[in-house]
Protein backbone atom coordinates (compact mmCIF):
# COMPACT_ATOMS: atom_id res chain seq x y z
CA UNK A 1 0.00 0.00 0.00
CA UNK A 2 1.23 3.67 -0.78
CA UNK A 3 1.01 5.83 1.83
CA UNK A 4 0.74 9.28 1.19
CA UNK A 5 3.16 12.08 2.76
CA UNK A 6 4.66 15.89 2.18
CA UNK A 7 7.94 16.53 1.50
CA UNK A 8 9.39 17.14 5.11
CA UNK A 9 7.75 14.02 6.43
CA UNK A 10 9.94 12.34 3.92
CA UNK A 11 12.42 14.49 4.15
CA UNK A 12 12.48 13.63 8.34
CA UNK A 13 12.03 9.95 7.44
CA UNK A 14 15.23 10.32 5.23
CA UNK A 15 16.65 12.00 8.16
CA UNK A 16 16.04 9.27 10.39
CA UNK A 17 16.98 6.61 8.10
CA UNK A 18 20.69 7.86 7.43
CA UNK A 19 20.98 9.00 10.98
CA UNK A 20 23.09 6.43 12.52
CA UNK A 21 25.39 6.03 9.01
CA UNK A 22 25.96 9.66 9.98
CA UNK A 23 26.32 8.94 13.25
CA UNK A 24 29.49 5.81 12.72
CA UNK A 25 31.72 7.19 10.62
CA UNK A 26 35.12 5.31 9.66
CA UNK A 27 38.13 7.51 9.48
CA UNK A 28 41.58 7.53 8.23
CA UNK A 29 44.75 8.62 8.23
CA UNK A 30 45.83 11.04 5.41
CA UNK A 31 49.24 13.12 4.63
CA UNK A 32 48.74 16.59 4.07
CA UNK A 33 49.07 16.45 0.42
CA UNK A 34 46.10 14.12 0.41
CA UNK A 35 43.83 16.14 2.86
CA UNK A 36 42.23 18.60 0.94
CA UNK A 37 38.38 19.19 0.69
CA UNK A 38 38.77 15.71 3.79
CA UNK A 39 36.98 16.53 6.92
CA UNK A 40 38.92 16.51 10.32
CA UNK A 41 38.04 13.69 12.45
CA UNK A 42 39.85 14.82 15.69
CA UNK A 43 40.71 18.24 17.06
CA UNK A 44 43.98 18.95 15.59
CA UNK A 45 46.50 20.09 18.26
CA UNK A 46 50.10 21.67 17.87
CA UNK A 47 52.84 20.18 19.61
CA UNK A 48 55.00 23.66 18.94
CA UNK A 49 54.43 27.20 19.58
CA UNK A 50 53.93 28.87 16.40
CA UNK A 51 55.90 30.95 15.92
CA UNK A 52 58.06 28.19 16.49
CA UNK A 53 61.05 31.21 17.98
CA UNK A 54 61.28 35.24 18.51
CA UNK A 55 62.22 36.58 14.97
CA UNK A 56 62.54 39.33 12.70
CA UNK A 57 59.01 41.10 10.76
CA UNK A 58 61.59 43.18 8.51
CA UNK A 59 64.83 42.99 7.08
CA UNK A 60 67.01 45.93 9.10
CA UNK A 61 68.78 45.94 12.54
CA UNK A 62 68.14 44.22 15.94
CA UNK A 63 68.53 46.93 18.69
CA UNK A 64 67.87 47.67 22.11
CA UNK A 65 64.81 49.92 22.20
CA UNK A 66 66.68 51.91 25.18
CA UNK A 67 70.14 52.54 23.20
CA UNK A 68 67.58 54.50 20.20
CA UNK A 69 65.86 56.68 21.93
CA UNK A 70 68.01 59.59 20.55
CA UNK A 71 68.22 59.76 16.77
CA UNK A 72 70.77 60.01 14.78
CA UNK A 73 72.80 57.56 16.44
CA UNK A 74 75.35 55.80 15.28
CA UNK A 75 76.48 51.98 16.32
CA UNK A 76 78.59 49.61 15.58
CA UNK A 77 77.29 46.41 13.40
CA UNK A 78 78.14 43.99 15.82
CA UNK A 79 76.86 40.26 13.64
CA UNK A 80 74.68 39.74 11.37
CA UNK A 81 71.81 37.19 11.14
CA UNK A 82 70.46 35.70 7.63
CA UNK A 83 66.95 34.03 8.02
CA UNK A 84 67.74 30.11 8.54
CA UNK A 85 70.59 31.14 11.33
CA UNK A 86 70.59 28.23 13.91
CA UNK A 87 73.08 29.59 16.23
CA UNK A 88 71.77 31.76 18.92
CA UNK A 89 72.79 34.93 18.76
CA UNK A 90 73.54 37.47 21.11
CA UNK A 91 73.42 41.28 21.14
CA UNK A 92 76.05 43.08 23.08
CA UNK A 93 74.23 46.48 24.36
CA UNK A 94 74.96 49.29 22.70
CA UNK A 95 75.79 47.61 19.19
CA UNK A 96 73.52 46.43 16.35
CA UNK A 97 72.86 43.37 14.55
CA UNK A 98 72.37 43.10 10.83
CA UNK A 99 68.88 40.80 10.73
CA UNK A 100 66.71 39.41 8.03
CA UNK A 101 63.32 39.09 7.64
CA UNK A 102 62.04 35.96 9.72
CA UNK A 103 65.49 35.24 11.60
CA UNK A 104 65.89 34.51 15.11
CA UNK A 105 66.08 37.74 17.24
CA UNK A 106 68.91 38.05 19.27
CA UNK A 107 68.81 37.50 22.63
CA UNK A 108 69.34 41.07 24.55
CA UNK A 109 67.81 43.31 21.12
CA UNK A 110 64.12 44.13 21.31
CA UNK A 111 63.03 46.39 18.01
CA UNK A 112 64.04 45.94 15.09
CA UNK A 113 64.71 48.97 12.94
CA UNK A 114 63.89 48.50 9.14
CA UNK A 115 66.49 49.15 6.33
CA UNK A 116 64.52 52.33 5.14
CA UNK A 117 65.12 53.72 8.84
CA UNK A 118 68.97 52.71 8.96
CA UNK A 119 71.93 53.43 6.85
CA UNK A 120 75.98 51.80 6.91
CA UNK A 121 77.97 54.71 7.62
CA UNK A 122 81.03 52.59 7.51
CA UNK A 123 81.53 49.65 5.96
CA UNK A 124 79.68 47.70 3.54
CA UNK A 125 76.71 45.56 2.68
CA UNK A 126 78.74 42.24 1.60
CA UNK A 127 81.75 42.74 4.73
CA UNK A 128 80.45 43.78 8.07
CA UNK A 129 83.72 43.60 9.38
CA UNK A 130 83.91 47.02 11.47
CA UNK A 131 80.83 48.57 10.13
CA UNK A 132 78.99 51.44 11.60
CA UNK A 133 75.51 52.16 11.59
CA UNK A 134 73.64 55.26 11.62
CA UNK A 135 69.93 54.61 12.82
CA UNK A 136 67.25 57.63 12.00
CA UNK A 137 64.35 57.06 13.90
CA UNK A 138 63.52 55.59 17.33
CA UNK A 139 61.36 52.24 17.78
CA UNK A 140 59.56 50.89 20.84
CA UNK A 141 60.50 47.83 22.64
CA UNK A 142 58.42 44.78 20.70
CA UNK A 143 58.31 46.54 17.15
CA UNK A 144 58.57 44.38 14.23
CA UNK A 145 59.64 41.54 16.73
CA UNK A 146 57.34 38.83 16.00
CA UNK A 147 56.74 36.98 19.54
CA UNK A 148 57.19 32.96 20.04
CA UNK A 149 54.02 31.24 20.08
CA UNK A 150 51.75 35.16 19.46
CA UNK A 151 49.72 32.99 16.53
CA UNK A 152 49.76 29.88 18.31
CA UNK A 153 50.47 28.14 21.61
CA UNK A 154 51.76 24.31 21.77
CA UNK A 155 48.55 21.79 23.04
CA UNK A 156 45.83 24.93 20.91
CA UNK A 157 43.67 23.62 18.48
CA UNK A 158 44.95 24.73 15.06
CA UNK A 159 42.23 22.81 13.29
CA UNK A 160 38.83 21.91 15.24
CA UNK A 161 37.12 18.53 14.58
CA UNK A 162 34.44 18.61 11.72
CA UNK A 163 36.63 21.27 9.54
CA UNK A 164 36.47 20.82 5.85
CA UNK A 165 40.08 20.93 5.33
CA UNK A 166 40.96 24.46 2.81
CA UNK A 167 44.26 25.44 1.49
CA UNK A 168 44.19 27.90 4.76
CA UNK A 169 44.04 25.51 7.00
CA UNK A 170 46.74 22.93 5.25
CA UNK A 171 48.76 26.09 5.72
CA UNK A 172 48.40 26.15 9.58
CA UNK A 173 49.06 22.35 9.72
CA UNK A 174 51.77 22.31 7.54
CA UNK A 175 53.51 25.62 9.52
CA UNK A 176 52.71 23.71 13.02
CA UNK A 177 54.75 20.85 11.54
CA UNK A 178 52.04 18.47 11.01
CA UNK A 179 52.26 16.09 8.56
CA UNK A 180 49.35 13.89 8.29
CA UNK A 181 45.51 14.27 9.47
CA UNK A 182 42.90 11.95 11.13
CA UNK A 183 39.98 12.52 8.69
CA UNK A 184 36.53 10.93 7.91
CA UNK A 185 35.94 8.58 5.38
CA UNK A 186 34.18 10.42 3.07
CA UNK A 187 30.51 8.64 2.43
CA UNK A 188 30.46 6.32 -0.55
CA UNK A 189 27.15 6.34 -3.14
CA UNK A 190 26.25 3.86 -4.82
CA UNK A 191 23.83 4.99 -7.78
CA UNK A 192 21.83 2.43 -9.83
CA UNK A 193 19.72 3.54 -12.54
CA UNK A 194 17.05 1.06 -14.27
CA UNK A 195 14.97 0.50 -16.97
CA UNK A 196 14.94 -1.51 -20.13
CA UNK A 197 14.84 1.82 -22.47
CA UNK A 198 18.23 2.99 -20.82
CA UNK A 199 21.03 2.65 -23.63
CA UNK A 200 24.27 0.48 -22.75
CA UNK A 201 27.20 1.96 -23.04
CA UNK A 202 28.43 3.95 -25.82
CA UNK A 203 25.89 3.67 -28.31
CA UNK A 204 23.62 5.14 -30.54
CA UNK A 205 19.64 4.84 -29.10
CA UNK A 206 17.68 3.07 -30.73
CA UNK A 207 14.29 3.73 -31.77
CA UNK A 208 12.62 3.77 -27.81
CA UNK A 209 15.54 3.83 -26.01
CA UNK A 210 16.86 6.88 -23.99
CA UNK A 211 19.95 8.05 -23.18
CA UNK A 212 20.42 7.97 -19.13
CA UNK A 213 20.98 11.23 -17.81
CA UNK A 214 20.05 10.47 -14.04
CA UNK A 215 23.48 7.70 -13.66
CA UNK A 216 25.46 11.02 -14.51
CA UNK A 217 23.40 13.33 -12.41
CA UNK A 218 23.18 11.79 -9.13
CA UNK A 219 27.06 11.14 -9.62
CA UNK A 220 27.76 14.78 -10.10
CA UNK A 221 25.21 15.73 -7.34
CA UNK A 222 26.82 13.35 -4.96
CA UNK A 223 29.98 14.61 -5.89
CA UNK A 224 28.75 18.04 -5.72
CA UNK A 225 27.97 17.92 -2.18
CA UNK A 226 30.97 15.98 -1.30
CA UNK A 227 30.39 12.34 -1.12
CA UNK A 228 32.10 10.19 -3.33
CA UNK A 229 30.65 8.06 -6.14
CA UNK A 230 31.46 3.94 -4.64
CA UNK A 231 29.48 2.51 -7.68
CA UNK A 232 27.64 3.04 -10.66
CA UNK A 233 25.44 0.58 -12.12
CA UNK A 234 22.13 0.06 -14.65
CA UNK A 235 19.83 -2.67 -13.83
CA UNK A 236 16.75 -3.38 -16.80
CA UNK A 237 13.27 -4.15 -15.99
CA UNK A 238 14.19 -7.69 -15.09
CA UNK A 239 14.27 -8.27 -11.11
CA UNK A 240 17.13 -10.57 -11.54
CA UNK A 241 19.32 -8.27 -13.57
CA UNK A 242 18.60 -5.23 -10.39
CA UNK A 243 18.79 -8.20 -8.06
CA UNK A 244 22.68 -8.63 -9.28
CA UNK A 245 23.49 -4.37 -9.60
CA UNK A 246 22.21 -3.95 -6.55
CA UNK A 247 24.59 -6.89 -4.65
CA UNK A 248 27.17 -4.85 -6.42
CA UNK A 249 26.29 -1.85 -5.14
CA UNK A 250 25.61 -3.30 -1.47
CA UNK A 251 29.45 -4.31 -0.98
CA UNK A 252 30.94 -1.15 -2.81
CA UNK A 253 28.57 2.06 -0.84
CA UNK A 254 27.54 3.11 2.47
CA UNK A 255 24.54 4.80 1.03
CA UNK A 256 22.38 3.68 -2.53
CA UNK A 257 20.60 6.01 -4.53
CA UNK A 258 18.28 4.28 -7.26
CA UNK A 259 16.21 6.01 -10.15
CA UNK A 260 12.77 4.93 -12.36
CA UNK A 261 11.12 1.67 -11.13
CA UNK A 262 8.96 2.66 -8.66
CA UNK A 263 6.07 4.39 -10.02
CA UNK A 264 2.58 2.35 -10.77
CA UNK A 265 3.30 0.68 -14.39
CA UNK A 266 4.17 -3.22 -15.01
CA UNK A 267 7.78 -3.21 -14.81
CA UNK A 268 8.71 -1.53 -11.72
CA UNK A 269 11.92 -3.32 -11.08
CA UNK A 270 12.79 -0.95 -7.77
CA UNK A 271 9.42 -1.26 -6.14
CA UNK A 272 9.18 -5.22 -7.06
CA UNK A 273 12.54 -6.59 -5.39
CA UNK A 274 12.43 -3.63 -2.56
CA UNK A 275 8.57 -3.91 -1.80
CA UNK A 276 9.20 -7.56 -0.32
CA UNK A 277 12.46 -6.44 1.80
CA UNK A 278 10.53 -3.61 3.65
CA UNK A 279 10.81 -0.57 1.37
CA UNK A 280 8.24 1.97 2.23
CA UNK A 281 7.08 3.43 -0.84
CA UNK A 282 5.09 6.42 -0.54
CA UNK A 283 3.66 9.42 -2.95
CA UNK A 284 4.74 12.67 -1.75
CA UNK A 285 2.58 15.51 -2.16
CA UNK A 286 5.13 17.78 -4.38
CA UNK A 287 5.92 17.57 -8.38
CA UNK A 288 7.84 16.64 -9.65
CA UNK A 289 8.89 13.98 -7.52
CA UNK A 290 5.83 12.46 -6.29
CA UNK A 291 6.76 8.61 -6.22
CA UNK A 292 9.58 8.08 -3.51
CA UNK A 293 10.74 5.10 -1.49
CA UNK A 294 13.28 4.34 0.74
CA UNK A 295 14.47 1.12 2.32
CA UNK A 296 17.44 -0.87 4.18
CA UNK A 297 18.97 -3.59 2.83
CA UNK A 298 21.92 -5.64 3.99
CA UNK A 299 22.06 -2.72 6.67
CA UNK A 300 23.15 0.08 3.66
CA UNK A 301 20.30 2.47 3.36
CA UNK A 302 18.68 2.92 -0.26
CA UNK A 303 16.73 6.31 -1.73
CA UNK A 304 15.04 5.74 -4.26
CA UNK A 305 14.35 8.75 -6.68
CA UNK A 306 11.58 9.13 -9.70
CA UNK A 307 12.45 8.40 -13.13
CA UNK A 308 12.40 11.22 -14.79
CA UNK A 309 15.25 12.79 -14.50
CA UNK A 310 14.06 16.08 -13.91
CA UNK A 311 12.20 14.23 -10.73
CA UNK A 312 15.32 12.66 -9.77
CA UNK A 313 17.34 15.66 -9.61
CA UNK A 314 14.74 17.68 -7.85
CA UNK A 315 14.50 14.58 -5.35
CA UNK A 316 17.96 14.76 -4.55
CA UNK A 317 17.96 18.74 -4.07
CA UNK A 318 15.38 18.41 -1.20
CA UNK A 319 15.31 15.19 0.19
CA UNK A 320 19.58 14.45 -0.02
CA UNK A 321 21.78 17.34 -1.00
CA UNK A 322 21.56 19.14 3.11
CA UNK A 323 22.31 15.88 4.57
CA UNK A 324 25.38 14.74 2.26
CA UNK A 325 26.87 18.81 2.43
CA UNK A 326 26.48 18.31 6.20
CA UNK A 327 28.47 15.41 6.38
CA UNK A 328 31.22 16.90 4.27
CA UNK A 329 31.11 19.48 6.19
CA UNK A 330 30.48 22.20 3.65
CA UNK A 331 28.52 24.68 4.30
CA UNK A 332 24.24 24.58 3.75
CA UNK A 333 22.78 26.29 1.11
CA UNK A 334 19.98 28.03 2.39
CA UNK A 335 16.72 28.95 0.47
CA UNK A 336 16.00 32.06 0.03
CA UNK A 337 12.92 34.28 -0.49
CA UNK A 338 13.20 36.14 -3.90
CA UNK A 339 10.19 38.54 -5.92
CA UNK A 340 8.67 36.79 -8.52
CA UNK A 341 9.28 38.54 -12.00
CA UNK A 342 6.03 37.34 -13.51
CA UNK A 343 2.54 36.20 -12.34
CA UNK A 344 2.70 32.01 -12.34
CA UNK A 345 0.03 29.37 -11.96
CA UNK A 346 0.75 26.52 -9.66
CA UNK A 347 -1.52 23.25 -9.21
CA UNK A 348 -3.25 23.73 -5.83
CA UNK A 349 -2.43 20.34 -3.65
CA UNK A 350 0.91 19.72 -4.74
CA UNK A 351 4.11 21.60 -3.38
CA UNK A 352 5.63 22.71 -6.56
CA UNK A 353 9.49 22.98 -7.44
CA UNK A 354 9.30 24.68 -10.71
CA UNK A 355 12.61 25.76 -12.23
CA UNK A 356 13.62 28.81 -12.30
CA UNK A 357 16.01 31.52 -13.77
CA UNK A 358 17.02 34.43 -10.96
CA UNK A 359 17.49 37.89 -13.27
CA UNK A 360 20.34 40.55 -12.78
CA UNK A 361 17.80 42.12 -10.90
CA UNK A 362 17.28 40.01 -8.07
CA UNK A 363 13.80 38.18 -9.17
CA UNK A 364 13.03 34.69 -10.38
CA UNK A 365 11.17 33.85 -13.62
CA UNK A 366 10.00 30.53 -14.58
CA UNK A 367 12.43 29.26 -16.59
CA UNK A 368 10.89 25.90 -18.42
CA UNK A 369 7.31 23.41 -17.84
CA UNK A 370 6.50 22.27 -15.27
CA UNK A 371 6.62 18.66 -16.80
CA UNK A 372 9.53 16.13 -14.84
CA UNK A 373 10.87 15.11 -18.46
CA UNK A 374 12.50 18.59 -19.49
CA UNK A 375 15.97 17.96 -18.88
CA UNK A 376 17.37 20.71 -21.36
CA UNK A 377 14.74 23.20 -19.56
CA UNK A 378 16.43 22.22 -16.24
CA UNK A 379 20.00 22.95 -17.51
CA UNK A 380 18.80 26.44 -18.67
CA UNK A 381 17.93 27.36 -14.92
CA UNK A 382 19.51 28.02 -11.45
CA UNK A 383 17.04 27.99 -9.30
CA UNK A 384 13.81 25.58 -7.86
CA UNK A 385 10.78 27.82 -7.22
CA UNK A 386 9.07 26.23 -4.23
CA UNK A 387 5.66 26.80 -4.02
CA UNK A 388 3.48 26.25 -1.24
CA UNK A 389 0.86 23.32 -2.16
CA UNK A 390 -1.90 25.22 -1.59
CA UNK A 391 -1.01 28.07 -3.99
CA UNK A 392 -3.08 28.71 -7.59
CA UNK A 393 -2.23 31.80 -8.51
CA UNK A 394 1.16 33.76 -7.23
CA UNK A 395 1.26 37.38 -8.17
CA UNK A 396 3.96 39.10 -9.75
CA UNK A 397 5.95 41.21 -7.71
CA UNK A 398 4.90 38.37 -4.38
CA UNK A 399 7.96 36.99 -2.84
CA UNK A 400 8.72 33.08 -3.16
CA UNK A 401 10.84 30.41 -1.50
CA UNK A 402 14.19 29.42 -4.55
CA UNK A 403 16.46 26.25 -4.05
CA UNK A 404 19.67 27.12 -5.55
CA UNK A 405 20.73 24.47 -7.64
N1 LIG B 1 -0.24 5.57 -13.79
C1 LIG B 1 0.71 6.34 -13.28
N2 LIG B 1 1.79 6.59 -14.01
C2 LIG B 1 2.76 7.37 -13.50
C3 LIG B 1 2.62 7.95 -12.23
C4 LIG B 1 1.47 7.65 -11.49
O1 LIG B 1 1.30 8.12 -10.35
N3 LIG B 1 0.56 6.84 -12.04
N4 LIG B 1 3.58 8.78 -11.77
C5 LIG B 1 4.35 9.47 -12.76
C6 LIG B 1 5.45 10.19 -12.19
S1 LIG B 1 5.04 11.60 -11.38
C7 LIG B 1 6.74 9.83 -12.35
S2 LIG B 1 7.98 10.81 -11.75
C8 LIG B 1 7.12 8.61 -13.03
C9 LIG B 1 8.07 7.88 -12.12
O2 LIG B 1 8.17 6.60 -12.54
P1 LIG B 1 9.37 5.68 -12.21
O3 LIG B 1 10.14 6.21 -11.07
O4 LIG B 1 8.86 4.33 -12.11
O5 LIG B 1 10.32 5.90 -13.45
P2 LIG B 1 10.33 5.16 -14.85
O6 LIG B 1 8.95 4.78 -15.18
O7 LIG B 1 11.35 4.15 -14.79
O8 LIG B 1 10.80 6.35 -15.76
C10 LIG B 1 10.05 7.52 -15.89
C11 LIG B 1 10.58 8.32 -17.08
O9 LIG B 1 11.91 8.69 -16.86
C12 LIG B 1 12.77 8.17 -17.89
N5 LIG B 1 14.01 7.74 -17.27
C13 LIG B 1 14.13 6.79 -16.35
N6 LIG B 1 15.42 6.64 -16.00
C14 LIG B 1 16.12 7.50 -16.75
C15 LIG B 1 17.50 7.80 -16.85
N7 LIG B 1 18.39 7.16 -16.10
N8 LIG B 1 17.89 8.73 -17.72
C16 LIG B 1 16.97 9.37 -18.49
N9 LIG B 1 15.64 9.14 -18.43
C17 LIG B 1 15.22 8.21 -17.58
C18 LIG B 1 12.00 7.02 -18.46
O10 LIG B 1 12.41 6.70 -19.74
C19 LIG B 1 10.58 7.53 -18.38
O11 LIG B 1 10.32 8.40 -19.43
O12 LIG B 1 6.00 7.81 -13.31
C20 LIG B 1 4.87 8.54 -13.84
N10 LIG B 1 3.87 7.62 -14.24
O1 LIG C 1 6.85 13.02 -9.71
MO1 LIG C 1 6.86 12.97 -11.30
O2 LIG C 1 8.44 13.42 -10.85
O3 LIG C 1 5.94 14.51 -11.07
O4 LIG C 1 7.11 13.55 -12.86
Amino acid sequence: MTSSVSVDEHAARIGRMLAPLLMARASEVVPLTDALGRTTADDVRSAVDLPLFRNSQMDGYAVRASDIETVPIALEVSGDVPAGHTVPVVLTPGTAIRIMTGAPVPAGADAIVPVEDAELVLGRDDDLAGSIVEVRRSRRAGEYVRERGSDLHRGDVIVPLGTRLAPRHLAALAAAGVGEVRVLAPLRVGIITTGSELVRGDRPAQFGQVFDANGIALAALSEDAGAVVGYRGTSDDDPASFEGVLADAIAASDLILTSGGISKGAFEVVREVLEPRGAEVCTVAMQPGGPQATAIVDGVPIICFPGNPVSTQVSFTVFLRGILRRAAALPDIPVRQVPLADALTSVAGKRQFLRGRQLPDGRVEQASGPSSHLVAGMARSDVLIDLPADAEQVAAGADVTVWTL
